[in-house]
């Protein structure tokens, strides 16, 4: 019996961080919210006591150093399983992009496993789980909108950003999350207003939300490459409401509420980068199957 869970991309739609943490990881603030973009996650019981992970995409590692692996892994060693299972990953998801593909692919897995291997879990339990693995992990396990604290793993639901589209465009250069944070410089951040963010999603004021983003891994990113803000001119020349980078990048979303104009943003942007997607926020949080 096979089963099927999605794993969704998330984007933030605001990201501070507050100072660095004795653990090397920084105190962060954050708004994330997940978009209708997403790996397709299927899981395969296996009569072998074995993980084993299948991907035609060339840059998902297939051993340990995958998310989802370590997802498995983790659900087997804490609850005693021993039985195997086959993951295979359709990748829909950039890679290294800021959209927290891997970490959206191991939350599908703890959810799926969860279900799979009737464990009875909750998404709280999970989320501490997935806390584990990676700091964005615990917020996928959710899915949704949610204020991230802590280092991201700390979650607290709020509402739903106001319906409009997203066009979301990668360029083709890699990010490494460690590097970016590294090269930050706490002195100098201009700090954007989260809980106006926060206010603004609470008061369905798509306005005030598209005012009051910000991510002060943005500057970071773009001092190392300049690719990213040229596709955030783009995005805005095309006629974008809003542009930020998403997380430590490279990914950069731009949002809109008229569908004419987010195909003319999208049709444009397609001239200058080869990933774009053109995705509605998901907004809701996930069940348990
Ligand atoms: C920047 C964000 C924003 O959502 O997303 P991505 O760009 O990765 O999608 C996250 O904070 C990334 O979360 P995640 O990708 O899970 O990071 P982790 O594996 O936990 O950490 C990778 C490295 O990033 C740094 N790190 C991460 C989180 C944090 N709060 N402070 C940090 O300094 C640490 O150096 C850590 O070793
Ligand atoms: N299931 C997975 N899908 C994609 N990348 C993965 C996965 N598991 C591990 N990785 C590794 O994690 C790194 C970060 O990938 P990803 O989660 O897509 O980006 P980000 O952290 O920027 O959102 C990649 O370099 C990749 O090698």
């Amino acid at each position: 019996m096979r089963f099927l869970e999605k794993a969704p991309a998330k984007i933030n739609l605001v990201l501070d961080t507050l100072y660095k943490r004795e653990d090397g990881y920084h105190e962060v603030e954050m708004v994330m919210t997940t978009v209708d973009l997403a790996d397709r996650i299927e899981l395969t019981p296996l009569k072998s006591d074995e993980i084993r992970i299948v991907s035609e995409n060339r840059f998902v590692p297939s051993d340990s150093r995958n998310l989802a692996y370590q997802a498995a892994r983790l659900i087997k060693d804490t609850y005693h399983i021993r039985e195997g299972v086959e993951i295979f990953i359709e990748k829909q998801i950039p890679v290294a992009a800021g959209l927290a593909g891997g970490s959206s692919d191991a939350a599908a897995v703890l959810r799926g496993l969860n279900h799979l291997w009737g464990l009875d879990l909750s998404l709280d339990t999970l989320a501490t789980l997935g806390a584990g693995i990676g700091s964005d992990v615990s917020f996928c396990v959710y899915g949704g909108t949610a204020l991230a604290t802590g280092r991201g793993e700390q979650i607290k639901e709020i509402d739903a950003p106001p319906p409009c589209w997203v066009i979301l465009a990668k360029p083709s250069i890699g990010v490494s999350t460690k590097a970016i944070y590294q090269n930050l410089n706490l002195e100098t951040i201009d700090h954007p207003d989260v809980h106006k963010m926060v206010e603004a999603l609470q008061e369905e004021d798509y306005d005030k939300m598209c005012a009051n983003m910000g991510n002060v891994l943005e500057p970071v990113t773009t001092s190392l490459h300049a690719e990213v803000d040229q596709i955030k001119s783009h995005m805005k020349d095309f006629g974008a409401d809003a542009v930020l980078m998403s997380g430590s990048g490279p990914t950069v979303f731009g949002l809109t509420q008229q569908e004419s104009r987010a195909h003319r943003i999208y049709n444009g942007l397609r001239g200058f980068c080869d990933e774009v997607y053109i995705v509605r926020m998901l907004g809701t949080r996930n069940t348990l199957d």
